[in-house]
């Protein structure tokens, strides 16, 4: 098998990994394609969707740095350490940040055309 198939099939094995695995993956994901179902029933332009999509990518992949983060973590440091909290906790930071800058953008562009898709 070509090396680049190779790899492809782990980084996607990566990416079922995260979703089985992480409670906080499941939740980004169903929060994602809630807002695709509801970008796609109104007049979105293509940067709309383009910050959108940024905004959902941006969060999930921090997720899943952040999972790969705990796992190294446990593995370097099974016992209490405060540079294994350090860690965590700003992996964990990471994602808490570009999450509710997405909660804002997700407002920003949804909130206007939603509105005036429920008055009407
Ligand atoms: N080895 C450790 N040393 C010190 N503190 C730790 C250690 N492991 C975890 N912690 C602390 O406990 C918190 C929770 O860690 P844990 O590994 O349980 O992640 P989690 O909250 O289960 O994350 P997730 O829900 O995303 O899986 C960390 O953010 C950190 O503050």
């Amino acid at each position: 098998m070509p090396k680049f198939i190779r790899s492809l099939r782990f980084a996607c094995s990566g990416i079922v990994l995260a979703v089985r695995s992480q409670r906080h993956m499941k939740i980004h994901s169903v929060a994602a394609g809630i807002v695709v179902i509801i970008g796609a029933m109104l007049p979105l332009s293509r940067l709309d969707w383009a910050v959108l999509l940024l905004a959902i990518a941006l969060v999930i992949t921090l997720e899943m740095v952040n999972t790969a983060v705990e796992s190294t973590v446990d593995l370097a440091s099974p016992g209490i350490h405060p540079l294994a909290k350090a860690a965590k906790d700003v992996a964990a930071g990471a994602v808490l940040v570009a999450t509710c800058f997405a909660v804002i953008i997700g407002l920003l562009i949804l909130g206007p055309p939603l509105w005036h898709f429920i008055r009407d």
